[in-house]
């Protein structure tokens, strides 16, 4: 583990090692440099010493230059990133993890506690710093800085505070990746993907919002937990924007292909003796309850963004309910984003599949639509 030129690395190969720790060209007979000493923060150790006993333990071949093919970067290493962060690791997804904040303390400090875990992971280099050079050449930016919610605060209120914080990490990104795909976490999701869409001046298919994706997974566990069957096994898909407007397809909610709304005709309305539609009130309920007791909500958040780098970075072409651009789609007339379900790859969102809503359904959706719209339009990007 290194610290130079302001960024925090861990390194396993032996060009890198090498390079990290010595100077260019020393990984191959390090015995050459004898009486060079190291920089950055490390105790000055002759380094005849240290390469000695390396050269006795390593016959180098070649000298290594090592290139990510499938890195990740994720901004913003509060809770939520955090989550990410070790969700990400714990998958094996990327063969680099770097991470930026603006709080270089809690930055260093997080870095080396993830750091400290490599003998557990299989991911060879975990990278840090302030600067954005560090996510250089990402496949995936995960974006998770930014204000959150304080108890009983909507995500809406979020807004003004985080797009200042975009104007500066979207420029920074796309300076230093300008291929990559975004996943936008911070809050208000929808309103901050469309930001970070604008922006970015990136294709639709490379801005993506993490959405409903996570309250789809709050609704199949509460209706697992009604049920008594494993969430993976209960199909169901909320839609619309992340949070309180958004709108259950009770319609497609099924166990094994049976649907529970041709079992039970009442299903999710006012009339329902059982009142599925609690599930969904519980749903939105979620979020403002875990604030209430804990102050933020992560695990879950960060399982569900490591689900979808691992479609996008193995180009698994699954479908998942993420925010995209929904302009011309259920009579919709503005550019704003809504979770609908999306074929997700390594070119990002490259389908989206035709959900048939029932017309209150629509309705609901174009009220999420114009209640972000009225917010956006006022927006100075
Ligand atoms: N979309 C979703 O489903 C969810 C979204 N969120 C949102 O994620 C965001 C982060 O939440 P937490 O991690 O709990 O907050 P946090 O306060 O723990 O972390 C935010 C981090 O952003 C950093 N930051 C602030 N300005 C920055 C800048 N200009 N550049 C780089 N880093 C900067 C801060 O230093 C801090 O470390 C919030 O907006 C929250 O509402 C949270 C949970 C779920
Ligand atoms: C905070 C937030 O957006 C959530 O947990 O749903």
């Amino acid at each position: 583990m290194s610290w130079t030129a302001g960024v925090l690395r861990t390194s396993w190969s032996a060009g890198a090692v090498g390079a990290n720790f010595l100077c260019p060209g020393m990984a191959v007979c390090p015995r050459r440099a004898a009486g060079i000493l190291l920089r950055g923060g490390w105790p000055v150790v002759p380094v005849s010493k240290m390469a000695t006993l390396k050269c006795e333990l390593i016959k180098n071949f070649t000298p290594e230059k090592v290139s990510p093919h499938s890195k990740i970067s994720i901004v913003g290493t509060g809770s939520v990133g955090m989550a990410c962060a070790i969700s990400i690791l714990l998958k094996g997804l990327s063969d680099e993890l770097a991470l930026v904040d603006a709080n270089e303390g809690k930055l260093k400090g997080e870095t080396m506690d993830l750091q400290h875990g490599s003998p557990f992971v299989k991911m060879p280099n975990i990278v840090s710093s302030t600067d954005y050079h560090v996510t250089a050449n990402s496949n995936l930016v995960i974006i998770t800085a930014g204000a959150r919610q304080e108890k009983g605060e909507t995500r809406l209120n979020l807004v003004q505070r985080n797009v200042s914080i975009f104007k500066l990490i979207i420029s920074n990104i796309i300076q230093h990746s300008p291929r990559c795909k975004l996943i936008v976490v911070s809050n208000p999701v929808d309103i901050l993907t469309y930001v970070a869409w604008k922006l970015s001046d990136f294709p639709k298919n490379r801005v993506i919002g993490s959405g409903c994706n996570l309250d789809t997974a709050r609704f199949r566990f509460f209706i697992g937990q009604r049920l008594g069957i494993h969430p993976e096994s209960c199909h169901g898909w909320i839609l619309g924007e992340h949070g309180d407007s958004s709108v259950p397809v009770w319609s497609g909610v099924n166990i094994a292909g049976v649907s529970l709304k041709n079992l039970h005709s009442d299903l999710g309305t006012d009339k329902d003796c059982e009142q599925w539609r609690n599930v969904h009130k519980e749903v939105i309920a979620s979020a403002y309850e875990i604030i209430k007791r804990k102050g933020y909500t992560s695990w879950a958040i960060g399982l569900s963004v490591a689900d979808l780098a691992e479609t996008i970075l193995k180009n698994l072409r699954r479908v998942h309910p993420v925010s995209t651009i929904i302009k011309d789609l259920y009579g919709i007339k503005e550019e704003v984003f809504l979770s609908v379900p999306c074929i997700l790859g390594e070119n990002g969102i490259t389908d989206i599949i035709n959900v048939d809503l029932n017309p209150a359904e629509e309705v609901c959706l174009k009220k999420s639509a114009e209640t972000l719209w009225e917010i956006q339009k006022n927006l100075k990007l």
